[in-house]
């Protein structure tokens, strides 16, 4: 059996359910390097009987880790944050081999998941119950706070290591039991590498299970499953909608968390300082070559300094180093795959058509894009209204901050969104009227701290992660009242 040498971790190319051994579909993943096609793994995927195992298994284990000392818990998550830390060199590459990331990106994305792993582990003594008072005499009314119980769990490529323990550690550390099911993209880095860690970091057998497997051949099963009580998922619009859909109208109803896709404006008005909003623009667009939900997918600039911002923008695009992300100065590497590519020069194509202006033309070479800039974008185009996931872009001119704000608000999505202007008031009033779940002001539309709540509006989900937020997401309320004293019932 084969492994991954994340050097002491070495990770089996397994499925894990509450023990590591071969999937049983009759399909076998073949895990590649995105940049060459380099063969990382192969690996056995999870059947339907899998999931059912795994589910199983994970039910099986719940209440014996839910009943632990919020101490030990705790002392789980801790570790299992030293050993990505201890782990860093060997899962920057990781990242780089299996999901195209940078070297810049690899680590944001390990900073950023030891961080929602240290928070998750203050949980278990920031769950509280209540008393309240009864309008009956001789009652009281107690309520518990407790574990959903199973928890599903299905995340993206993008970021795979984070969109999975985002879930996957407040989940465990609330005491709940966790099947999670990667991307196929990412098996590894997106779900392996964490079972590893947390067997490792000492969580007993069965309380985590990670199923590869493909979202056609076992989503549904996996979603309609009896005993998950939630499924957290991550992904894209169309499919988080049929999964809601399938969740809730099906014949076992579960909760859902749907962190989905964006649209997210990026407004520079007229006495923004162009010195912070042209870098801060590059980087929210360009950064894991735009595959990211919360990357800036249009810019909106105020038609006083239209034509300077589009000059000096595509002068720093021009920059931008793109290629093989084995070179550290790398930040455009690879698209993850050849349907994201086709889809990346479709939404090209139809811009040129739609008569948008091609100010930065970078060369394509197998599946590196390079950057691509369009200015003169209307709200009528494509581009302005669908989630690129790439490194493209377009400039829109707004005449107004008025018109500014009804082109933001002018999407389906709100997930998150930036507004640059020296007037900080101004910038707070303007992000207040952006229908979104986040706004940053003078900062990039990419950023997630693991104690303020992360989510979006509109059809870019429901529900929100991180510190508190995550207690309530991942926790159920149960009013349980008691009566010391006989009451005489009307009959
Ligand atoms: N809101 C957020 O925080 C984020 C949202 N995204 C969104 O995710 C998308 C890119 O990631 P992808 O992996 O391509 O999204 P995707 O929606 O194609 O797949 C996401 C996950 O769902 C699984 N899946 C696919 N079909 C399924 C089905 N019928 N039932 C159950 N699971 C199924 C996939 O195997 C994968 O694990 C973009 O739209 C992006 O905006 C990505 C990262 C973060
Ligand atoms: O939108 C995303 O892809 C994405 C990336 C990193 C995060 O920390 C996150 O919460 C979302």
């Amino acid at each position: 059996m084969s492994e991954s040498t994340v050097q002491s971790l070495s990770v089996p190319h397994q499925i894990f359910v509450g023990r590591w051994q071969d999937g049983t579909s009759e399909r076998t993943l073949v895990d590649r390097n995105p940049f060459d096609d380099t063969e990382l793994a192969r690996i056995r995927q999870a059947s339907a009987q899998d999931v059912d195992l795994a589910f199983e298994t994970a039910q099986a284990a719940q209440t014996a880790w839910a009943a632990l000392p919020p101490a030990e818990r705790s002392a789980v998550l801790n570790r299992a944050a030293d050993i990505i830390e201890a782990h860093r060199g060997e899962i920057v590459e990781l990242l780089k081999t299996e999901s195209g990331s940078s070297e810049l990106k690899a680590n944001v994305e390990i900073d950023i998941t030891i961080g929602a792993t240290r928070e998750a582990a203050t949980f278990p003594t920031r769950v509280h119950g209540r008393i309240a008072p009864s309008n009956s005499p001789g009652k009281e009314n107690r309520v518990y706070r407790e574990p959903v119980g199973v928890v599903g769990v299905i995340s993206p490529w993008n970021f795979p290591l984070t969109l999975s323990q985002r879930s996957v550690a407040p989940a465990l550390a609330l005491g709940n039991a966790v099947v999670l099911k990667p991307a196929s993209d990412t098996p590894i880095s997106g779900g392996l590498l964490l079972a590893r860690v947390f067997e490792e970091a000492g969580l007993p057998a069965g309380v985590l299970n990670v199923v590869p497997g493909s979202g056609s051949e076992i989503g549904d099963h996996f979603v309609e499953h009896p005993i998950p009580s939630l499924i957290s998922f991550t992904g894209s619009t169309p499919v988080g909608q049929r999964l809601g859909e399938i969740a809730i109208g099906g014949k076992h109803m579960k909760r859902v968390s749907l962190e989905l896709g964006g649209n997210a404006p990026f407004v520079v008005l007229a006495d923004a300082d162009l010195d912070q909003a042209v870098p801060a623009a590059v980087m929210a667009k360009f950064l894991h070559q735009g595959q990211i939900c919360m990357a800036a997918n249009r810019i909106i600039v105020a038609a006083e300094i239209y034509d300077e911002f589009v000059r000096r923008f595509t002068e720093h695009v021009k920059t931008v180093r793109f290629g093989s992300t084995d070179l550290g100065e790398t930040i455009v590497g690879p698209i993850i795959n050849d349907e994201q590519v086709r889809s990346l020069t479709e939404k090209i194509d139809q811009a040129l058509a739609e008569g948008a202006r091609h100010v930065v033309a970078g060369p394509i070479e197998g599946r590196v894009v390079a950057p691509q800039v369009f200015a003169d974008v209307t709200s009528e185009m494509e581009l302005f209204r669908e989630e690129i996931f790439g490194p493209i872009v377009g400039i829109v001119r707004a005449a107004d901050e008025a018109e500014a704000l009804a082109l933001a608000n002018d999407t389906v999505f709100g997930l998150s969104s930036s507004v640059f202007t020296r007037d900080i008031e101004r910038g707070v009033r303007f992000a207040r009227g952006i229908k979104a779940g986040m706004t940053h002001i003078n900062d990039i539309t990419v950023s997630d701290e693991a104690h303020v709540m992360f989510g979006g509006e509109k059809n870019s989900g429901l529900g929100r992660f991180n510190g508190d937020w995550a207690i309530e997401e991942f926790t159920t309320d149960h009013w349980i009242s008691v009566r010391s004293q006989p009451q005489a019932f009307p009959f």
